[in-house]
């Protein structure tokens, strides 16, 4: 038979193919002991073929699915049956980005400023759960490394403390937190030392036992010591074969000018490919779906625009203060931690125009077209509060300037409303209205998209309905409680015409057993592969800065007074006068909340 050219792609944990790294191969059947990387699922695309057939590979079964042929399951038992050979034989290590079971290469993640906050409460537990998932490849070893003294006993009874087991999979949890720790080393050093990075890798080659070496540095430390710490990773401890990339959290900068400088200073020594940019919101389970609740469902799209959308609304609230980061918060305030950098990814996301594909770049070049093509925010659209000690049932709650790491005198906003625009032809003229704030009455992030009235009111005339006040609202309910669910009008049952409003839910815990993965996860894991959907570009990064940074002058220089609201109330009443001129009502005052 003829060799038929397929493309052979990988991808974990997932069955829909969003993205892939393809490898093309010359191939016209495939070996039905063929080892895939166990758990991810490959598809196989044959070219050039009558039928468009893509087969998924499951856990090293030979096929779970064949679309596109019009006897589904015979095919599938076909190709079960040992139909397939490969000419010529594929080497495992051709298999996308890396192969779970290549003996050849080994992935290191070295999680800088291991001894922290964030390393303990995210890092090393995403790890955790990627590796009880099986998404890890077979080679891999973790590091910690910090300035603290540390053994490796101590590091691993440090990350033992913070991992748990999925809820809906407990079985040989403990037997895989003990091989995983087993897999976890440290090494102490200091952030700007050349000498201590060559020492550190010494050690990674050491456990890369001549493997090719692919490396990953997670950079959990405050952001003055990210340049440092680039430079001595990338001049003493690269990878000599195989990747070197480096995760950067954020803080990128506190304006325009800073960000670019950390860009550039980021670049003498990494790539831009190099560098993967976290913004873990991105990692949310809703915020990813906010792209296929567009884009494949007819329903949505049409409506998508300034021709029925009234505003929308996205919300960020905690029931907590700034505890324990008052000191670094205190230099950023609520618009850089939450609104410049989560709120605005999640609203490129929702107001892009349809990317060419799902490619990295293709849909960060929406995203980068849609914040340029907004308005630099005017201070008269921001609205600032910063919360105060409050007594309530007899326990007292302490104001942020309470915080011994946080001047007495200080301004710096807690919360922040604001209305931003965009002047292009699908969205002029329509507000998209951004609150976020800490110590509030509740924990919630959420998109609200207010729909606009239905022309004609025609119950209003008949039953004395106000449609006008009850619009269609669509709600994308990040967290807590993930839900989509769309308010819509609907008769109450019974002889007479009355109008109600309930809700079309659907509701993640009811509709689906599993537990949803944590964002480090999903973004760990897109690191590991070289997936970079959902990492900020830098293009991305200047856009964002670009409407924040004249703003936040604008209150610093002229030392705005915050409005001052009570620690577990809703916020300053200020938020609801910013809406109120553009003549919206915030959507989470509602019952349904
Ligand atoms: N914590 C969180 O919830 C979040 C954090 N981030 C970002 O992640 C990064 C890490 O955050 P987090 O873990 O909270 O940070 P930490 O303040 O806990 O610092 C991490 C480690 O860096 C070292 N370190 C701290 N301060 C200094 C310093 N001044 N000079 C040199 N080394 C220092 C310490 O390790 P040692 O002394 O052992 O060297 C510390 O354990 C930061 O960029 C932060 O903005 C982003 C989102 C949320
Ligand atoms: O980036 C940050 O996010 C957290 C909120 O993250 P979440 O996943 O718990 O919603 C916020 O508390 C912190 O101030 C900010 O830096």
């Amino acid at each position: 038979m003829a060799a038929t050219p397929i493309s052979l792609s990988t991808h974990c944990c997932s069955s829909s193919s969003a993205y892939s790294d393809s490898t093309s191969i010359w191939s016209h059947q495939i070996p039905n002991n063929f080892l895939f990387p166990k758990p991810r699922y490959a598809s196989l695309q044959f070219k050039g073929n009558a039928f468009p057939n893509v087969v998924f590979m499951q856990d090293g079964a030979l096929a779970a699915t064949v679309t596109g042929l019009e006897n589904e399951a015979a095919h599938s038992k076909n190709l079960k049956g040992g139909l397939m050979s490969v000419t010529p034989p594929m080497e495992k290590n051709q298999i996308g980005n890396f192969d779970a079971n290549d003996d050849k290469s080994t992935v290191s993640i070295t999680v800088v400023g291991a001894s922290g906050d964030l390393a303990k409460k995210k890092i090393f537990p995403a790890l955790f759960a990627l590796y009880y998932e099986d998404c890890l490849p077979e080679h891999f070893t973790i590091f910690g490394y910090a300035r603290s003294k540390m053994t490796d006993a101590e590091l691993r009874n440090m990350v033992s403390r913070t991992l748990t087991c999925r809820i809906d999979k407990r079985e040989n949890c403990g037997e895989k937190m003990e091989q995983f720790l087993q897999r976890c080393f440290y090494h102490s050093g200091q952030y700007d030392s050349q000498e201590n990075f060559a020492e550190l890798d010494k050690t990674l080659k050491k456990h890369e036992a001549g493997r090719i070496s692919n490396r990953l540095f997670y950079l959990s430390i405050p952001p003055n010591i990210f340049v440092d710490a680039v430079k001595c990773a990338s001049l003493s401890a690269t990878a000599s074969a195989g990747w070197t990339r480096v995760i950067v959290e954020k803080p990128f900068g506190r304006d325009s000018e800073s960000s670019a400088a950390l860009t550039k200073s980021l670049k003498q020594y990494l790539t831009e490919d190099q560098i993967f940019r976290i913004d873990h919101y991105l990692g949310k389970e809703l915020v990813e779906n906010l792209s296929v609740l567009r884009f494949s469902n007819l329903i949505f799209e049409p409506l998508w625009s300034r021709q029925y959308i009234r505003n929308v609304q996205l919300i960020f609230s905690e029931d907590f203060g700034t505890e324990g980061r008052g000191g670094y918060f205190d230099h950023y305030g609520i618009m850089r931690d939450i609104m410049q950098n989560h709120l605005l990814q999640i609203l490129a996301l929702f107001a892009m125009e349809t990317p060419v594909s799902l490619d990295a770049e293709d849909i960060r070049n929406e995203k980068v077209k849609v914040l340029r093509s907004m308005r630099p925010i005017r201070a008269d659209d921001v609205i600032i509060g910063q919360y105060k000690s409050h007594t309530k049932g007899g326990v007292s709650y302490p104001g942020y300037t309470d915080d011994k790491t946080v001047p007495k005198d200080s301004l710096t906003p807690t919360f922040a409303a604001a209305a931003l625009f965009i002047d292009n032809a699908r969205w002029d003229g329509v507000p998209f209205l951004m609150k976020a704030g800490k110590a509030l009455h509740d924990k919630r992030a959420e998109i609200r998209v207010q729909f606009r009235n239905v022309p004609g009111n025609l119950y209003n005339r008949n039953s004395g309905t106000d449609l006008d006040q009850a619009t269609n609202e669509l709600v994308i309910r990040v967290q807590p409680d993930e839900a989509i669910y769309l308010k819509i009008n609907n008769k109450v049952p019974g002889l007479g015409m009355r109008l109600d409003q309930s809700n079309l839910n659907l509701l993640y815990k009811a509709r689906y057993s599993k537990e949803i993965p944590d964002a480090y996860e999903r973004l760990l894991l897109d690191a590991v592969e070289g997936e970079r959907r959902l990492f900020i570009r830098s293009d991305e990064l200047d856009a964002a800065w670009a409407l924040f940074t004249p703003v936040l002058k604008d209150l610093e220089e002229n030392r705005k007074v915050p409005e001052y609201y009570p620690y577990g109330s809703r916020g300053p009443v200020g938020a609801h006068y910013l809406a109120a001129r553009h003549n919206i009502k915030w959507g989470d005052l509602g019952v349904d909340e």
